[in-house]
């Protein structure tokens, strides 16, 4: 028996009497740990449930014809030349990879589970992304003639090549990018001048490089590996310099490419994460920090995977950032727009964009720990039981701008909205908090945005002197958004309970809004004040005895993780 499902022109074939036989096989997810997830991974892998639960996973996915291949199977039960080339997309961020140790760490974590193919994407290694943007910044005033000599290059080029030969690869593999960044360093130096543009391609050699080395890796311990650049292989975005949108054209590119080069040579793909293509520039482009989770679900998406994997430094998504809460603890389970919003509103563990592609298509993601692969980390998926959740996480977000509006009633109540948020649309502006009365608006602007506009003050102060046309303005700086990520149908329940300490405090809250998402309270306070306000509402809502996730404990870990 075969099942055969068209996907962007590809016409896949399942091995059903295969898969079936996988039944008593222990799954990936039961490996590293995922317990109580297997229900929901179960129909792909085995149970002969798979023609409906294996379109399930993918709506692009048309189920065309459950028989007509059956007569090409083989011995195995598999269609030979037909089989759906990759089973996960596994991504890994710098802290990750950051050095040869944990790269070879990386390398015997993926090699655990033969029975996969996945596919692979890297960050730069470690905070090596920092360090290029620092680069640069220097070769602005440097002088060419000290170019060569910016500290962080040679700590770049220290790492890399101590990197290398320790894992006993060829120097060749990165010889030339390390040559080139140099080079542009030092035209950068020429020209007094970093746009966003150039910014782009230089931090485009951290994953260009570390993802050379780690192919190179796997394929002298004789695994094959083959590298790709994703700006070559279909990645294409906007023109958004340093935060570009990935477009629609990248899904049937990506997918294609990855596809035919694995039907006429099979190989791991080593992908860089974080990188595009500018559709009319045709240069390369970054998706914003934090960008390679957001390459990871789109490869997910392009290919219909089964499952996205985003490997991290820490036990999942926390119930708090545990450099402001030491005591977070891992959130066994989230929905997309839990995990969007948690991203949106500044935890740095997710990025913002990055469950778009995984709820279009519906692909469960999981945050796993690469230091410590035994904890069951978080999966995040389309529904959750919520019936007894209340507080999911609480989410930080510094350095906001917030803006009193005060209608001085030229216009009426729609129309003095409308204008408003105008103003903002001509100037680019986006905007996060808002909370509304007939005659004032209260909002803040995206500090994201306002960093990589570079949004300075002569620009706000344009902002301010547009609104004043028809309302008095307050400009408030150094606020911070707390957002509460969890059931706001128990709303009441949650603001009693933060209200509560933020009195014992003495805080005031400047603005209160609850998202139509229904999963976000966002209060703004005075950066000075968010901190303490954080740390006493975790303390409340996570510490005490009274709390519980309401959504069953965190999984058990399984027997077969005993391995790892
Ligand atoms: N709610 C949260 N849950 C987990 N980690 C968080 C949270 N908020 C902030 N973080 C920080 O995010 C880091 C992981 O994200 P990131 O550095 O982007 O990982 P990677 O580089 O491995 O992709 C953690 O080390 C942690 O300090
Ligand atoms: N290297 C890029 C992209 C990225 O996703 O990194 P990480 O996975 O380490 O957050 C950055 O630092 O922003």
């Amino acid at each position: 028996m075969a099942s055969v499902l068209q996907f962007n022109g590809i016409r896949y074939a399942y091995p059903v009497i295969k898969w079936r036989s996988f039944q008593n096989r222990p799954l990936l997810s039961q490996k590293i740990g995922f317990e109580t997830s297997v229900a929901s991974v179960s129909g792909f892998c085995c149970k002969g449930s798979f023609t409906s639960k294996k379109v399930a996973f993918n709506a692009s996915c048309k189920a065309v014809d459950s028989d007509i291949l059956e007569k090409n199977e083989n011995e195995d039960g598999f269609l030979s030349g037909t089989e759906k080339p990759f089973t996960c997309v596994m991504k890994f961020g710098g802290s990750s990879v950051s050095t040869a140790e944990r790269m070879r760490e990386v390398a015997g974590l993926i090699l655990t589970f033969p029975e996969e193919r996945p596919i692979i994407v890297l960050s730069a290694m470690g905070k090596t992304t920092s360090k290029l943007l620092l680069a640069g910044e220097k070769a602005v005033s440097c002088g060419v003639t000290n170019a060569s000599s910016i500290d962080e290059l040679n700590f770049i080029k220290d790492l890399h090549i101590r990197t290398i030969d320790e894992l006993e690869v060829d120097r060749s593999v990165i010889a030339k990018h390390l040559e080139e960044l140099e080079q542009l360093l030092k035209g950068i130096s020429m020209m007094k001048e970093l746009t966003p543009r150039t910014q782009d391609y230089l931090v485009s050699f951290g994953e260009c490089m570390s993802t050379r080395i780690f192919a190179a890796y796997l394929n002298k311990l004789g695994v094959k590996a083959r590298q790709y650049d994703a700006f070559e292989i279909g990645f294409i975005t906007t023109d958004d310099f340093t935060n570009a949108d990935i477009l629609e054209a990248t899904y049937p590119a990506v997918a294609k490419r990855l596809h035919s080069d694995w039907v006429s040579d099979p190989a791991i793909p080593i992908v860089t994460g974080f990188l595009g293509k500018a559709r009319k520039s045709g240069a390369v482009t970054t998706l914003g920090r934090g960008g390679s989770d957001l390459t990871a679900t789109t490869i997910g998406k392009a290919l219909g995977l089964p499952e996205i994997q985003v490997w991290k430094d820490v036990d999942g998504v926390l119930t708090c950032d545990p450099n402001i809460c030491p005591q977070a603890q891992p959130v066994p389970f989230l929905t997309f727009d839990e995990a969007a919003e948690l991203a949106y509103f500044g935890a740095q563990v997710l990025h913002p964009q990055s469950m778009r592609p995984a709820r279009e298509s519906d692909i469960p993601v999981r945050v796993k720990n690469s230091y410590n692969p035994k904890a069951p980390g978080t999966l995040i998926e389309k529904t959750r039981d919520m019936s007894e959740a209340v507080l999911t996480s609480i989410v930080l977000k510094r350095n906001v701008t917030m803006l009193d509006i005060v209608s001085t009633r030229m216009l009426g109540q729609y129309g003095f909205l409308a204008k408003v948020f105008s103003i903002f649309e001509d100037l680019g502006i986006s905007v996060d908090v808002v909370a509304t009365s007939e005659v004032s608006i209260s909002l803040t602007l995206d500090p994201s945005k306002l960093w990589s506009r570079e949004l300075i003050q002569q620009e706000l102060d344009f902002v301010v002197e547009e609104l004043e046309k028809i309302a008095v303005v307050d400009l408030l700086q150094s606020r911070s958004i707390i957002s509460l990520i969890g059931n706001v149908q128990r709303s009441s329940l949650i603001l009693e309970k933060a209200f509560r300490v933020l009195r014992t405090l003495g805080v005031t809250v400047q603005m209160i809004s609850q998202g139509a998402s229904k999963v976000n309270i966002s209060l703004v306070v005075n950066d000075s004040e968010a901190e303490q306000c954080v740390k006493a509402l975790h303390s409340t809502f996570f510490e005490s005895e009274e709390y519980a996730f309401g959504n069953g404990s965190v999984p058990a870990l399984s027997s077969n993780t005993q391995g790892l």
